[in-house]
C-alpha cells in the first residue's frame, strides 16, 4: 500500500495532513526541523468541525518505490527541500511537486535526472495557518478546490521504447492520484499538466501583484481601472507561452483571469498576504518566469518585468519600515 509523506508544514501541506487525518489515511509529515512550533496540532474543516492531527513527525527517511512524496513548498524553497531528500531516493518514490508559479520541474530535474519519476501538480484548495489562544499552530481549510495532477514529461512516456518504463511512469501517476483522491477529493489528471500550470501561471501573473501593489483584494482588480494592465500582462503572457509551445487565446486567458478573481473575490491573494507578514513573495516564479522565458526567447515582457522590480521594491520597503519602527 502506498505511503504519503508530506514535506514541510505550511499551509497546503498542513491541509494534505488534515485530509488524510480525516479520511483515515497513513501519513507522515517532514517538516524543516522537528522541534518547530509550527507543526500543527489541530485543523478546523470546511464544516467548521475541529480535530486534532496525529500523523507521525519525522525527518528525512529512505522511502520505498511504491511510496508518494509531496512537496507543497514555494519554489525558491524546492532546492534546498530536494536536497535535502536526494540520499533517500534510491528507490525511486514518486515525487509530486505542488506549487504556485514556474520553475519547480526545472529545479527537481536538474537534482533528480530527466528520468525520475516526478509528477507535477496545481490546486485551488484554499488553506491558511494560525495560532490558537493556546499558541499552538492550526490549520484551517478555507475553500474547497481541487487539485490536478499529471507526468512532467508526458510526451516521453508517449514515445518510450521501454515498456516496463512507460508502465511503471503511469503506475505511479495512478498510485498518486489515488491516493489523493483519498485525502483531499476531488483529484484530476492531466494529460497536458503543463498547460494547466501554465493557464495558473497567468491567473497568478495578473491577479497576485496587482492586489499586492495596490493593497486590494482580488475582486478589485476586475475595475475597469485595471484594464490595460490585465491586457498587457495578458498579452505578454500568450507571446510568451506560445514561444515556449503552450498556445492561449488572449480573450479567453483574460476571461479566465477575471471568473476566477470574481470568484475569489473577497480573499486577499497570497502575494498580497506575503507583502502584509513581511514573507518572501513568489514573484519570481510567476511574472519573473514569464519575464525569463521572454528573454530566453528574444521577446519582450517589459510590464511583467516593471510588476518584478516593484514588488520587490515593494517587499524591501516594507522590511525597512518594520525594522525602524
Ligand atoms: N495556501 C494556499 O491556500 C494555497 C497555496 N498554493 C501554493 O502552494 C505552495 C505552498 O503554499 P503554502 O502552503 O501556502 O506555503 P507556506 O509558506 O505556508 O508553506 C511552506 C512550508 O514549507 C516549509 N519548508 C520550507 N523549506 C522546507 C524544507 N527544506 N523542509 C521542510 N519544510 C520546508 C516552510 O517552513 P519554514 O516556515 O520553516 O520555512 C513552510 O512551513 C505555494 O506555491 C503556494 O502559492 C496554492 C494554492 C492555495
Ligand atoms: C488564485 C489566487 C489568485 C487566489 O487568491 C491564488 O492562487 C493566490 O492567491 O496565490
Amino acid at each position: 500500500m502506498a505511503q504519503l509523506h508530506i514535506v514541510g508544514c505550511g499551509a497546503i501541506g498542513s491541509l494534505l495532513a488534515a485530509g488524510a487525518e480525516k479520511h483515515n489515511v497513513n501519513y507522515s509529515l517532514y517538516p524543516r526541523s522537528a522541534v518547530s512550533a509550527d507543526i500543527p496540532g489541530s485543523a478546523v474543516w470546511l464544516d467548521g468541525k475541529t480535530f486534532s492531527l496525529n500523523g507521525s513527525v519525522l525527518p528525512p527517511q529512505s522511502l520505498s518505490a511504491n511510496d508518494v512524496l509531496i512537496i507543497p513548498l514555494k519554489v525558491y524553497q524546492l532546492e534546498e527541500a530536494l536536497t535535502q531528500w536526494l540520499p533517500f531516493l534510491n528507490q525511486k518514490p514518486v515525487v509530486v511537486l505542488l506549487h504556485n508559479g514556474m520553475g519547480g520541474q526545472e529545479i527537481a530535474q536538474s537534482l533528480l535526472g530527466d528520468h525520475y519519476p516526478l509528477l507535477l501538480a496545481t490546486t485551488s484548495h484554499g488553506a491558511l495557518k494560525k495560532r490558537t489562544s493556546r499558541n499552538v499552530s492550526q490549520v484551517i481549510f478555507t475553500g474547497s478546490g481541487s487539485i490536478t495532477i499529471g507526468s512532467s514529461q508526458p510526451e516521453s512516456i508517449d514515445i518510450v521504447t521501454d515498456l516496463d518504463n512507460l508502465e511503471n511512469s503511469k503506475n505511479k501517476l495512478i498510485v498518486a492520484c489515488d491516493l489523493l483522491t483519498r485525502v483531499l477529493p476531488p483529484v484530476t489528471i492531466s494529460n497536458d499538466i503543463l498547460y494547466a500550470l501554465w493557464s495558473k501561471l497567468a491567473v497568478n501573473a495578473v491577479i497576485n501583484p496587482l492586489t499586492a501593489l495596490n493593497d486590494v483584494p482580488n475582486r478589485a482588480i476586475c475595475d475597469e481601472c485595471y484594464s490595460e494592465l490585465r491586457h498587457q500582462i495578458c498579452q505578454e503572457f500568450v507571446d510568451v507561452a506560445a514561444s515556449c509551445g503552450q498556445r492561449f487565446d488572449l480573450r479567453a486567458i483574460k476571461n479566465t483571469v477575471l471568473e476566477v478573481a470574481t470568484a475569489t473575490g473577497n480573499n486577499f491573494s497570497s502575494m498580497h498576504q506575503d507583502i502584509k507578514y513581511k514573507r518572501q513573495t513568489e514573484i519570481d516564479a510567476i511574472n519573473g518566469y514569464i519575464v525569463t522565458m521572454a528573454n530566453k526567447k528574444g521577446i519582450s515582457a517589459s510590464t511583467n518585468a516593471l510588476l518584478v522590480q516593484r514588488v520587490k521594491a515593494l517587499s524591501a520597503n516594507t522590511r525597512l519600515i518594520t525594522s525602524q519602527r
